[in-house]
């Protein structure tokens, strides 16, 4: 499959995706917080939630799963020993890689996602508190994050949480070496002049036309994770482009990236978690011009939709929550904002978040349960604007919502 991403909202194409495992069940109370899990979660009930998203994707898309790509990569020999050697030497585990060398494809995949055990022969392992020489990953399945398609190309991320660090490893493999998707990826990690400071995750990036990203800058990305793309972006000749900035508080952990306070659901809405988005704040929105290879402007705005609407993007917000801001509060923190659209004016969100979807409705919306179009009921080609109501009362815990779990690779281009 050729990579192309020019938007949030073309109909969709190709996406990658991840069933969770093991991984997101392992850790305690104790240790939630360095899992960047809001609570712990029940494996079973998550997968049927989450299987509940792959089934409508399949429905309507071509799906790959992280597990079965990174099996493919494995069953290189070569591509298989660079992975080990880079997990090992980053992870500072040297001594699991020839354990790890040993295995067959599947087993080797699964170990390198649910993590390794820690093997207590030694006494400064047997007093060890760790629980694993190779942690989970938990947060796989927001498979959002690692990696974003830009254009044609792959931006892997990385990483502001340590804990999250292998999963761009792996996708960088996948990128690189699955047969199926080959492309070309970009990394901070390997920029002519590495910048220590610079994290980028897939969360805060979103496509928004072929010449606007818009990027948020919070406790993920950091400024100088953003002036990579600018660098990235000085390489393209052929047009102007433009960077939007939306700086993001750092607390609640609800705001982690900027797609949980905004998202696009076709051409002429966006969804906002209101009182960030649409009240006066400290939080700049800050419009980068980049053309012929430097940066020809870099101004204050007075808000990203004002933004948008300057480059004749004329988005209608609709509020994450609806009107009262305790609701805003209550459905935001469980992702009410962060919508992945499978087509434009086509979007899915959490069922759970009632005022949210409410006012969606009021938009003009149609809500259906994801149940109706995964036994074909309805059919997505018959409506012509809805948003699709997905099961999620442990997903949410994990911090994310549609969108976060989910890497599109590919979507039609949008016209107009
Ligand atoms: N695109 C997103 N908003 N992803 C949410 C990721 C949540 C995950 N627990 C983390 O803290 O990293």
């Amino acid at each position: 499959m050729k990579i192309n991403i020019e938007s949030e909202i073309g109909t969709l194409e190709g996406v990658i995706l991840h069933t969770p495992g093991a991984e997101v069940e392992n850790m305690t109370p104790k240790n939630a917080e360095r899992a960047l899990y809001s609570d712990i979660l029940n494996l079973s009930i998550a997968q049927k939630e989450y299987n509940q998203l792959c089934c409508l994707l399949d429905k309507v898309t071509t799906t790959f799963q992280v597990r079965e790509l990174l099996e493919s990569v494995l069953a290189l020999p070569k591509a298989r020993a660079a992975l080990i050697s880079k997990i090992c030497e980053t992870e500072a585990c040297p001594d699991l890689y020839d354990e790890l060398l040993a295995l067959p494809e599947a087993p080797l995949a699964r170990h390198l996602i649910e993590g390794v055990l820690l093997t207590r022969d030694n006494l400064t392992r047997f007093l060890s508190e760790e629980r694993f020489a190779l942690p989970p990953l938990h947060n796989f399945f927001f498979t959002r994050d690692a990696a974003m398609a830009i254009m044609n190309e792959i931006l892997i991320g990385r990483m502001a949480k340590p804990v999250r660090s292998r999963e761009s490893i792996i996708m960088q493999a996948i990128f690189n070496h699955c047969p199926q998707l080959t492309v070309k990826t970009v990394t901070p990690l390997e920029a002519k002049r590495f910048e220590p400071l610079a994290t980028i995750e897939g969360g805060d990036v979103l496509v928004a036309r072929k010449d606007i990203a818009v990027i948020g800058n919070g406790s993920r990305t950091s400024s100088q994770g953003i002036d990579f793309v600018i660098e990235m972006l000085k390489l393209k000749k052929d047009r102007e482009r433009h960077i939007l900035v939306q700086e993001l508080p750092h607390r609640p952990e609800s705001f982690i990236h900027l797609d949980m306070v905004f998202t696009f659901l076709g051409k002429s809405h966006c969804m906002v978690f209101e009182p960030l988005m649409l009240k006066p704040s400290k939080y700049q929105t800050i419009h980068i011009c980049i053309e012929n290879g430097r940066v020809t402007r870099i101004v204050e705005e007075k808000s990203l939709i004002h933004a948008l609407r300057a480059l004749k993007m004329e988005v209608t917000p609709v509020c994450c929550g609806g009107k009262d801001s305790w609701d805003q509060e209550r459905e935001q923190w469980h992702s009410g904002a962060n919508f992945f659209a499978l087509a434009p004016d086509k979007v899915v969100g959490y069922a759970r978040n009632v005022h949210t979807m409410e006012a969606l409705n009021h938009q003009g919306f149609e809500i259906i349960g994801a149940e109706e179009i995964i036994s074909g009921r309805r059919d997505l080609a018959d409506i012509d604007r809805c948003a699709i109501a997905l099961d999620g009362s442990e997903l949410p815990r994990g911090g994310g919502g549609a969108r976060c779990m989910t890497l599109p690779i590919r979507r039609q281009r949008v016209d107009g």
